[in-house]
């Protein structure tokens, strides 16, 4: 595993563990202290003051003094006065409410502003998610809706070997480990370049209508889309056999000049999909979100069906 990749691991298990030990010490500060210090000291005082007098016997008056009195009343009295006066206060203060267990019982009421609500409503965009093992024939389907229906065709993948490749990134060289390695880069750095392009094809040319093509690969890309980005209206799947895929992506890796496709990366790329991927299209696919293409025939043949479920799903 290479360097970036530890590192980033490594960055995300210490941000953890730092927020673990803040929490419990914080916790402890808050909910343990006031608990524990105060009932135990005075008894404990009590304890030793009493023990004190009667282990050290007669004091500093010596022989003289104790033969004189065996039982020193007054101090005796005075020690058991202090003592019983320390327990009234330990009793008094147990009955005040103790925010250490009183707090964490107590639910934080919900507002309206703590809802979080998408950059984009449904009113404002149209998302269509794409998705498909690598090499089923995404993109070339997505340039041919966007030469017929004007959609704004979005790939996460060439997103972010654009920002692998933009001068002076901070994220390049994670990039493109993640990518050789066929692993889904941290959901942060894609969901921003996807929020980003969604805003400047909507400024410059005033286009609505997105494809988001290879995304979301992994469960938590697809929550934290839709959160914060925009709700996905459904997720178009195109289904192919890795033997079909592989065959294609090796064609591909001839003139693509793309790092993964190569026979190690496209078997990584494989095990990341059924692993990591194929759960999104379950779970959109239980929301009754999914429409199933067969992509193992032609280019043309595959967007004929494209074409005829499109229009259906967008009537429904
Ligand atoms: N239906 C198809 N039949 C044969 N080759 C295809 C088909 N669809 C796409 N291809 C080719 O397969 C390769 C992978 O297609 P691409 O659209 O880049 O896939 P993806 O975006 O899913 O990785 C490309 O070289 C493309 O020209
Ligand atoms: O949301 C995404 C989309 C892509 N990738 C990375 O980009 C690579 C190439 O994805 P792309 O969609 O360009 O190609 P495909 O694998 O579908 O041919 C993937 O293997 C991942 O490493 C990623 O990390 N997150």
């Amino acid at each position: 595993m290479s360097s970036a990749f530890c590192s980033v691991s490594g960055r995300i298990a210490s941000n953890l563990q730092f927020s673990i030990r803040n929490s419990t010490a914080t916790f402890a500060r808050q909910h343990l202290q006031p608990r524990n210090i105060q009932p135990s000291s005075a008894p404990s005082t009590f304890r030793r003051t009493l023990v004190r007098s009667y282990a050290t016997g007669p004091g500093k008056g010596g022989e003289t003094a104790g033969s004189k009195n065996p039982f020193p009343v007054i101090p005796l009295l005075a020690i058991l006065a202090a003592g019983s006066g320390g327990f009234y206060f330990l009793v008094q203060s147990r009955k005040e409410p103790m925010p250490a267990i009183e707090e964490p019982s107590r639910k934080p009421r919900l507002t309206a502003g703590d809802v979080k609500k998408p950059a984009f409503g449904p009113g404002e965009v149209s998302v269509i998610f794409v998705l498909g093992g690598p090499g089923a024939g995404k993109g070339t389907q997505c340039q041919n809706l966007v030469r017929d229906y004007g959609f704004v065709h979005l790939s996460a993948g060439d997103l972010l070997r654009a920002e692998q490749n933009r001068e002076g990134s901070e994220f390049g060289e994670l990039i493109k480990t993640y990518i050789r390695e066929g692993k889904i880069v941290p959901m942060e750095v894609t969901v921003a370049l996807l929020e980003n392009a969604m805003r400047d094809a909507i400024s410059t040319q005033r286009k609505t209508k997105f494809l988001i093509d290879g995304f979301p690969r992994q469960m938590d890309q697809a929550i934290k889309f839709e959160e914060e980005v925009a709700e996905s209206r459904f997720t178009l799947f195109f289904e192919c056999s890795e033997d079909t895929m592989l065959q294609r992506l090796l064609k591909r890796g001839e003139t693509s000049g793309r790092i993964d496709d190569n026979i190690e990366s496209i078997k990584k790329r494989f095990h990341t999909f059924e692993v990591t991927s194929m759960p999104v299209v379950d779970y959109y696919e239980k929301k009754d979100k999914v429409v199933r293409i067969d992509a193992s025939s032609t280019q043309e043949g595959v967007y004929s069906q494209v074409k005829k479920q499109l229009t259906d799903k967008l009537k429904a």
